[in-house]
């Protein structure tokens, strides 16, 4: 995966959307913490993996993989507000049951709010790309249906999301 062609990507459609709604060089930080953490959510209510008094089954593969993607898409641009664009990924041992590592997940983005280090960022973007892998997908997967995801927000913005 070539996450350094990620960042760049997520840059253009930042500043595309920054422009369109007259926000450039606005403080969007909080405002992407807390829509990182709604995407975790919504990946992990489409997975199900903590519905215990449920019987239905996770939901298609790929729309679990465009959630993930949305997620991706914010931890980028997080990590392009705090300088920390150079970051790499690097899959960790992955926590036992996905609910954990959705947990871990959570918590390295509160860490990384409360204090922009580049080993917080490190350690959010390694926990998130560990629960990728946990989930099934591959980081070439990760890259096309990022760049797939990266395009259809461009075409939201043009169509007036
Ligand atoms: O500054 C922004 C704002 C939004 N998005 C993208 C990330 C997700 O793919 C998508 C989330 O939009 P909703 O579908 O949740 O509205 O928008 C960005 O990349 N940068």
């Amino acid at each position: 995966m070539k996450i350094e062609k990620l960042f760049e990507m997520q840059r253009g459609l930042d500043r595309y959307i920054e422009e369109g709604h007259n926000l450039t060089g606005a403080d969007l930080f909080n405002q992407k913490v807390l829509a990182l953490l709604v995407e975790i959510g919504e990946l992990a209510n489409e997975t199900r993996c903590f519905k215990f008094w449920s019987t239905k089954g996770p939901s298609e593969r790929n729309i679990i993989l465009e959630e993930f993607v949305d997620g991706v898409h914010f931890i980028l641009s997080l990590g392009l507000i705090a300088g920390f664009d150079q970051t790499k990924p690097s899959f960790e041992s992955a926590a036992e049951e996905q609910t954990e590592q959705f947990l871990l997940v959570m918590e390295a983005v509160h860490a990384f709010k409360k204090e922009k280090s580049a080993s917080y960022y490190q350690s959010l973007m390694d926990r998130y790309f560990t629960l990728g892998d946990m989930l099934g997908f591959s980081p070439e997967e990760v890259e096309a249906a990022y760049m797939a995801k990266n395009e259809v927000n461009y075409e939201r913005q043009k169509s007036g999301y």
